[in-house]
């Protein structure tokens, strides 16, 4: 082609002549650069042939080598006009457009998205913050947007609006789960399940376990439960106070409280701090997260797993070590089981399991929905409250409104009480402003279309996985403004008396549908019970008057902060 050949026709003598610049001219005719250049058409024996060209410089034989000539040629061969060769190409153009029309209304029209590179698809262009480039992508391709993790298409949902469009308003087409590799590995009841009326099963059995024991039907924690978290949080700051003012690193021990209300829970049973079991399974859990990370490479670019992988070998040793001390407390209560009384939630599911033999549910599927719950409950809450602790120290000013309004409310002489919740707005919202800024679950677990369905205009086939940028609907600039902020009161009703309760609507912390965390009332009533009681209690500082810490998180299923040391001092 000659993209940039400025061609001029004439007329003369019954033959077309093109005139035609010379610096457009291909390579074979570069000895003629530099004058203006005519091509004429010679008929002999009544067929026309198109044979040279000449310039003020020489003669040239041409060749056929670029279209656009040969398309010139051929329309002077048939002696068209300048106005003709015109109308023919509209025509073309017409034509082709037709043509595409009619194949796009059979193509299925795909969301938009970036090009991906090949084997490897975005995953270089996600960086540390996977949940970052995807919601800057969406501002370029919009609130449902398409990508290649690897080798496989994925469906991104950005914003509220998208991720309850797909998650609740089509709430069955999105509830399926991918059958990835990183999954398979995994023993588990439902959260690594697909769609299934086996699965619709199980899931009420496990939210039905989770409401006979942690939170009754108007969905307040049980005073069991309550009692359970408030010694819990008061054996944590006995623990930080122990410390006497030296720093402490607190992981560790908001670890141990946090899965010790989840132990307690599924099998009445808590371990004290520094028990050597129970600190190789809050271990495990490390390992467990590597290999289930959201958007884990192995599980889109399946040659990976023929590469030695630690991760691999990590997490199953960790498995078999979780699962050597969750057999033990299920035998236990397999053995000592009775109707009649109810003890936690495992005997809730050996209940379920036998009054519901018809639902399939096996001795198996116990251990399964514990390891779904104990898996699960942890980790999330655990690190939320570690995030407490750090925004602490870098907003004392918080710490110490949230203090004064714990010291109003509630006084010096108990400790708070759930009961309290609606009369410490400021100390709800403080609570609902970290759970948004952290972004604490970023990326939903990976769900799957279980049938063709319209997303926003768009076609989503069957068996696409899809994710929801969770942390995207809580740093929504159309929303939140300044979602950047840490700002607690923006969830304080405008008298400032009352939490907002719209405003809470507004994050999806929990996802949202079929698949929505079952554990929410847990999570949420027990954040408010340890951060109050350990606000109540102590009053958390910076190493020495050092600098703030990060809050650059480390990304995850569930974010994490960087490392980070503090010192607790009794109130
Ligand atoms: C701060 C605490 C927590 C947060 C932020 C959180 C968030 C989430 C999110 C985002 C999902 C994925 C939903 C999806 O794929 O769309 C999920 C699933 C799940 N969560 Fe939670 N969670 C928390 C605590 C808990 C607790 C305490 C429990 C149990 C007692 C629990 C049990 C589960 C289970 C079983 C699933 C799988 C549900 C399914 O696949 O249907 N979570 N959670």
């Amino acid at each position: 082609m000659w993209p940039h050949a400025k061609i001029r026709w004439g007329k003369r003598s019954g033959c077309s002549i093109l005139h035609i610049k010379s610096e457009a001219l291909p390579h074979s005719a570069a000895a003629h650069r530099g004058g203006t250049i005519k091509c004429r058409c010679v008929r002999e024996d009544n067929v026309t042939t198109y044979k040279r060209f000449t310039s003020s410089r020489g003669a040239h034989e041409l060749t056929r080598a670029d279209d656009t000539m040969a398309v010139l040629a051929a329309a002077s061969l048939f002696g068209l006009s300048y106005l003709q060769v015109v109308l023919v190409a509209v025509l073309l153009v017409l034509v082709a457009a037709v043509l595409v029309s009619r194949l796009r209304q059979n193509t299925p029209c795909l969301p938009p998205g970036p090009w991906g590179f090949p084997v490897v698809g975005i995953f270089p262009a996600l960086g540390s913050q996977p949940h970052h480039a995807l919601a800057r992508m969406a501002e370029k391709y919009g609130d449902v947007f398409r990508v290649k993790f690897g080798s496989r298409t994925v469906i991104i949902l950005n914003g509220i609006d998208m991720v309850k469009e797909a998650f609740v308003k089509q709430a069955a087409c999105f509830a399926g789960r991918p059958a990835l590799y990183s999954f398979k590995q995994v023993k588990n009841g439902i959260t690594f399940k697909t769609y299934s009326p086996t699965w619709v099963a199980r899931k009420k059995v496990t939210v039905g376990a989770l409401k006979g024991f942690v939170y009754g039907r108007t969905g307040a924690l049980t005073a069991s439960a309550e009692t359970m978290i408030t010694e819990e949080a008061q054996e944590l700051v006995r623990m930080f106070l122990s410390k006497a003012g030296q720093p402490c690193n607190p992981e560790l021990y908001t670890h141990t409280a946090v899965a010790n209300v989840v132990c307690a829970l599924c099998f009445g049973k808590r371990y004290e701090h520094g028990n050597e079991d129970f600190r190789k399974l809050l271990q495990n859990t490390e390992k467990f997260r590597k290999a289930i990370g959201a958007g884990n490479p192995v599980d889109f670019m399946p040659w990976l797993r023929f590469f030695p992988n630690k991760n691999a070998t990590l997490f199953k040793e960790a498995m078999d070590s979780s699962l050597q001390l969750f057999d033990k407390h299920i035998n236990f209560h397999l053995q000592t089981y009775d109707r009649a009384v109810i003890r936690d939630i495992t005997d809730a599911l050996i209940f379920s399991m036998s009054e519901n033999q018809e639902a399939g549910l096996s001795a198996d599927f116990v251990l399964e929905c514990v390891i779904d719950i104990f898996g699960a409950g942890q980790d999330t809450s655990a690190q939320l409250l570690h995030w407490c602790f750090l925004y602490m120290l870098v907003f004392p000013d918080v710490q110490a409104r949230v203090q004064r309004e714990l010291d109003g409310v509630v006084g010096r002489g108990r400790l708070p009480t759930l009961a309290d919740e609606s009369r410490l707005p400021y100390t709800a919202a403080t609570v609902q402003e970290i759970v948004r800024h952290t972004g604490i679950v970023p990326m939903s677990i990976p769900h799957l279309t279980t049938k063709d369905t319209q997303l926003n205009g768009y076609t989503v086939p069957k068996d696409t996985i899809v994710f929801a940028n969770l942390w995207s609907v809580g740093h929504d600039r159309r929303i939140w403004g300044d979602p950047s902020s840490f700002r607690p009161e923006r969830f304080l009703d405008p008298t400032g008396t009352a939490l907002d309760a719209a405003a809470v609507e507004k994050t999806l912390p929990f996802s949202a549908g079929k698949r929505r965390c079952p554990g929410e009332v847990l999570a949420r009533q027990e954040m408010f019970l340890f951060f109050s009681i350990l606000l109540h209690q102590c009053t958390f500082e910076r190493v020495n008057g050092s600098a703030a810490p990060s809050l650059e998180a480390i990304y995850g299923l569930v974010m994490r902060p960087q490392p980070y040391s503090m010192i607790a001092r009794p109130r």
